[in-house]
Parts: structure tokens; sequence; C-alpha cells
């Protein structure tokens, strides 16, 4: 459905305003936008991106999504993602916890590994739905490189805020390492919606446990639990504007100056909660190998986050890999112990 058909997001619900980032504007280096996207990211962690120029591919893949979705829950089953901790493939509904009681949640996924993306005709991690296959050359794999290239270009600009040595985020996300970067669409059933007390959430509270996540949202659902604030809050979708956002691995190498919120999925508000919700993100990671630690012997900003009170980050001394598995694992019912 086009989203000019969408039934209005309601006005009389609580909305956090995120400040608005210009791409074109950082790519030109806009003093006053790179200060923008710096207090929006050091601040909530979230903000929207305009003028990406993203919109068909975004658009296709939401088309790709409808397909997948409309699969045979069989067909779709052969691509499951497994209790091992793998994320990409299919997520059937139910198959995660959306909070620590076990609750199973109503949302499905398919998850398309970046490594697939960029391999294709190769398959590099693992096999998807025909319906994922017949658009990897023309709509999965240039989202995921527009994707991957934009928040490229946002770890660039972190990296000289944060004063480390050039490159040194990006070569932490390297595309030519096999990472955990992704592209899902998410979609949570109307029905689910009907059914749902205040508390039943689509997607639990959570912090995403990436760098950068590009989100792409047509209705509304998504709520922000921003410092300082006990009130839930809507981030209202807006025509062509990404929502980004930070998450954990980003925040542990800038020693917490960047700042990885709290977020969660609901049932869209009044009129929208009649439809169906799909919502299109990718998710830059860092690279299987990289151990997650705040870089503070390559910034001495870095370094004096870490000694600050303010800091709640701890260093894993894991390998992205290993924490982003078991992070994985921990959401599916089945490892769920009560
Ligand atoms: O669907 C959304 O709006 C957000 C999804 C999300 O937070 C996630 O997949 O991590
Ligand atoms: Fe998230």
């Amino acid at each position: 459905m086009p989203a000019t058909t969408l039934p209005p997001f309601p006005d009389n619900v609580p909305t956090h305003p995120l400040l608005v980032v210009d791409y074109a504007l950082l790519k030109e280096g806009d003093s006053e936008e790179l200060d923008r996207l710096w207090t929006a990211a050091t601040t909530l962690g979230f903000w929207y991106l305009k003028n990406h120029g993203v919109d068909s591919e975004v658009n296709e893949m939401f088309r790709m999504g409808e397909e997948t979705m409309h699969l045979p829950l069989e067909e779709k089953m052969k691509f499951e993602q497994g209790d091992e901790g793998l994320s990409f493939g299919y997520k059937a509904a139910g198959a995660n916890a959306v909070e620590a009681s076990g609750l199973k949640d109503t949302v499905e996924f398919i998850n398309i590994a970046k490594d697939d993306a960029f391999a294709w005709p190769q398959q590099a991690r693992r096999s998807y739905p025909s319906t994922v296959n017949d658009r990897m050359p023309n709509t999965v794999t240039p989202f995921v490189k527009k994707s991957n290239e934009i928040n490229d270009t946002l770890l660039g600009i972190f990296n000289t805020r944060l004063g480390l040595p050039d490159g040194t985020l990006t070569s932490l996300h390297s595309p030519d390492e096999y990472s955990a970067s992704e592209a899902r669409v998410i979609k949570s059933p109307a029905s689910a919606a009907a059914s749902m007390t205040k508390e039943r959430m689509a997607i639990g509270a959570h912090t995403d446990f990436g760098s950068l996540s590009f989100l792409h949202n047509r209705l509304g659902g998504l709520q922000v639990l921003p410092p300082g604030i006990t009130e839930w809050q809507y981030v209202k979708p807006l025509p062509g504007h990404a929502i980004c956002n930070v998450g954990d691995a980003l925040a542990l190498f800038s020693g917490g100056i960047l700042h990885s919120n709290i977020h969660r999925v609901v049932p869209p508000p009044g009129e929208q909660s009649k439809l169906n919700r799909c919502s299109l993100v990718y998710f830059t990671r860092p690279g299987n190998s990289v151990v997650l630690r705040a870089l503070k012997d390559k910034s001495s900003l870095i370094n004096e986050a870490t000694q600050s009170s303010n800091n709640t980050t701890n260093d894993p001394e894991e390998t992205a890999e290993q924490w982003f598995m078991r992070r994985i694992k921990n959401q599916r019912v089945k490892n769920i112990t009560l």
C-alpha cells in the first residue's frame, strides 16, 4: 500500500521529536549538520536521516518482505534461523521471547546477511527463500550496499569526532570480513495487535546489538524511553526519513560517548492498528573477529570517558561473533530457562 493512503499517525499520543539530519549536507561536510549528528548520537542516540537516496531500494525491499511473508509457513520454516545463535534466515512468530518471563513474540523476520548480498550469486553464509533469491541482484544487494555505505559514512564522522586514527571504525566494520551485519524485514500482524494488552509488545524493550541501525517505518509502533523520562514515547514515521540509531557495539567502542538507547515496538497507534505493520532495517555490526572493548588506547577522549562515572559500558572482551551469537541465542524461547 503506498504510504499516502495509510491512516495518519494520531496526534494525541506521546511522541519524541528526533533531530533531523540531512545526509546530503553531511556528505558535503556541512559543519552545522555534522554538529547535529554528533548531538543526536551522544544524547538520545536516535535521529531521522533525510536525503539518504535509498527510497526506491527501500520500496522494493518492502515488496520483497511482503512476498516472503506470503509464502506458506512450511516453506519459510525451511529457512528458519534455528536455536544456535545464528541470526540469518527466517524467524517465525513465537520463536523469540519479548521479555524475561518467556512470553512469546508475534512478529516474523526475514534476515539476509550482508555477506550473502555481497557474494551473490555465490552463497556465503546460508540459503534463502526464492522470494529473496529472485530479488537479490536488483533489490537486496543494492539496498545492502547503499545502507552499508551510509552507515560507513556515519562511522567515518564519528571516528573523526572521537579523535580516533583515520579509518579505525571503518576497519572494525570491514565489508570484506564476515560479520553479523544484515538486512531485516519485520512483519507484525494486525490480528496480533488486536488481541494485545498494553503490556504485550511486538518487540520487547531492547538496545540494538550492533553498531548502527538504519530503519524504515511507515506505521507507528516504535517507541523510545529517552534518558531521564519514565514514559515510553512514539517515534513518528516521516515519509522519506530513515530512523537511525547507535547500537551497543558502537557505544562500547566509544567508551559510552555514543549512546545506545532502549526502544521497543508496540501495536501501531489509533486507526493504524488495523493494518499489518512491516518495517525494514539494515544493521551494521563489527567484523566477526573484532574484540569488543572501548578504544581507549587509540583516543584520549575515549580514555577519559571510560574513567567518568557516567560510563556504564563494560568491556565484554569477547569477539563480536561470540557476543552476537550468545545474545541472539538468548532471545529464543527454547533457550530461556525460567
Ligand atoms: O520495527 C521497528 O520499528 C524497530 C525494530 C527494531 O527495533 C529491531 O529490529 O531491532
Ligand atoms: Fe531495535
